[in-house]
C-alpha cells in the first residue's frame, strides 16, 4: 500500500511524509496537504463531479469514525476502492487524537464560522486551518459539494445513529439528502433552526456544501468499536466515492425527524442540570419538568409537547450549549 494511505499512522506518530504526492497503479492521486489532511483525486477523465469531504476526530476520543476513514483510505491506497469523486480526508484534532481525549484546551467544534478569531491556542489555529482546507477543497465551481463530519456521542442513546443538519437563512433542507442518510443507516435527523459554530455548520453556511454531523454510537477507545455497526454507512460512502450509488428513492424509509425547540445554554458556574448522569440521548421529558437552573433565578422548564433531550452536558464552558431540547418534526418544510 502507498505510504500516504497510512494517514492515521502518520497522524498518530506526528510524522510528515517524505513524499507529499503519490499515484496508485490505477492513476489515483493522493496528496498530503498537512497534518491529518489528505486529498484524493480520481484519474483524469474519470471524475464524476462530486467533491466529498469526510472528517473525523474533531473530537479526539471519537475513534469509530476515525477507524472508518482509515479503512476507506486503505481501500483507496491499495486499489480496492476506485475513486471517481474528489475526496478530502481530514482528521480534525490530531493532538487530541494522540491523547485519546475530546479536546486539549478547548472544543474545536465550537470554534468555526469565525469563532477561532475571537480565541487563541492551537485548537483555534487548527479550526482556522480546517476551514482553509475545506475552503480550498470546495472552491471549484459547478461541482457537487458534500461534507460528512463523523462523530460519536459521550453517552448512550435511544437512537444510536443520527445526523444533525445545519441551518442557513433562506436555504431549505433537502429531502434527497435525507433519503441518502436513511440509506446509509441513519435512524433520525435533527433539523437545526439557527446558525451554529460547528464544522458542518461552516461548510453548509459558508461553502454551499450539503453538510451533516453524523453521530455514530458511543465514544470508545481505538480497537473497542465492535458494537458500532457502520456497515451501511461504509457501503454508502464507498458508493459515493466510486459513483456507484443506486438511484436514491425519495422515501425517507422510517427516518425520524426532529427540530430544535431550544438550546440550553450554560451561563455561569451556578448552572445545574436536573438530569441523571446516565440519561440517554433522545430521552423524553414531560411538560413542566424543571430541566435546569442557572444564576439570576434562570429556570429552564419543559414547555414543549413530545420534548426530548440530546447532548446534555453540564461540564461545558460557560456560554456554550449544555444540551438541546428537540421535538418531532413533520418534514413539511423540506425541499
Ligand atoms: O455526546 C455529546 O454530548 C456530544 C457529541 C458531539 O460531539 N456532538 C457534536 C454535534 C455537532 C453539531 O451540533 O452538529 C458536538 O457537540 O460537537
Ligand atoms: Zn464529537
Amino acid at each position: 500500500m502507498l505510504a500516504l494511505g497510512k494517514l492515521l499512522e502518520l497522524t498518530l506518530t506526528d510524522h510528515e511524509p517524505a513524499e507529499k504526492t503519490q499515484v496508485t497503479t490505477r492513476g489515483v492521486r493522493l496528496r498530503w496537504l498537512g497534518e491529518g489532511a489528505l486529498e484524493v483525486r480520481p484519474p483524469e477523465g474519470e471524475d464524476c463531479g462530486l467533491d466529498l469531504l469526510l472528517s473525523a476526530g474533531i473530537h479526539g476520543n471519537e475513534t469509530a469514525p476515525i477507524e472508518l476513514l482509515e479503512r476507506l483510505l486503505h481501500g483507496v491506497a491499495n486499489g480496492k476502492i476506485k475513486p471517481r469523486a474528489r475526496v478530502l480526508f481530514l482528521f480534525g484534532n490530531p493532538a487530541a487524537i494522540r491523547k485519546g481525549e475530546r479536546f486539549i484546551e478547548q472544543d474545536i467544534n465550537r470554534l468555526f464560522n469565525g469563532r477561532h478569531e475571537l480565541s487563541s491556542g492551537f485548537e483555534a489555529l487548527r479550526a482556522a486551518e480546517l476551514e482553509q482546507f475545506a475552503r480550498v477543497f470546495f472552491s471549484k465551481p459547478e461541482r457537487t459539494r458534500l461534507h460528512y463530519d463523523l462523530h460519536t456521542a459521550i453517552r448512550g442513546s435511544k437512537i444510536e445513529q443520527f445526523a444533525l443538519y445545519p441551518y442557513k437563512e433562506g436555504r431549505r433542507h433537502s429531502r434527497r439528502e435525507l433519503a441518502r442518510l436513511a440509506a446509509a443507516g441513519m435512524e433520525a435527523v435533527l433539523l437545526q433552526s439557527k446558525s451554529s459554530i460547528t464544522f458542518s455548520a461552516f461548510t453548509y453556511e459558508q461553502l454551499d456544501a450539503e453538510a451533516f454531523t453524523l453521530e455514530l454510537g458511543k465514544a470508545r477507545p481505538f480497537g473497542q468499536n465492535e458494537e458500532v455497526n457502520l456497515d451501511r454507512l461504509e457501503a454508502r460512502l464507498i458508493q459515493l466515492i466510486e459513483d456507484t450509488e443506486p438511484q436514491t428513492e425519495q422515501s425517507l424509509d422510517g427516518l425520524k425527524l426532529f427540530s430544535v425547540a431550544r438550546e440550553i445554554i450554560k451561563h455561569s458556574d451556578s448552572f445545574h442540570l436536573h438530569l441523571p448522569a446516565d440519561i440517554e440521548n433522545f430521552s423524553e421529558l414531560s411538560k413542566g419538568y424543571l430541566l435546569a437552573e442557572d444564576l439570576a433565578e434562570t429556570r429552564w422548564v419543559v414547555e414543549e409537547e413530545g420534548a426530548r433531550i440530546i447532548f446534555p452536558n453540564p461540564k461545558v464552558k460557560n456560554g456554550l450549549r449544555a444540551g438541546i431540547l428537540i421535538v418531532p418534526d413533520s418534514g413539511q418544510r423540506l425541499a
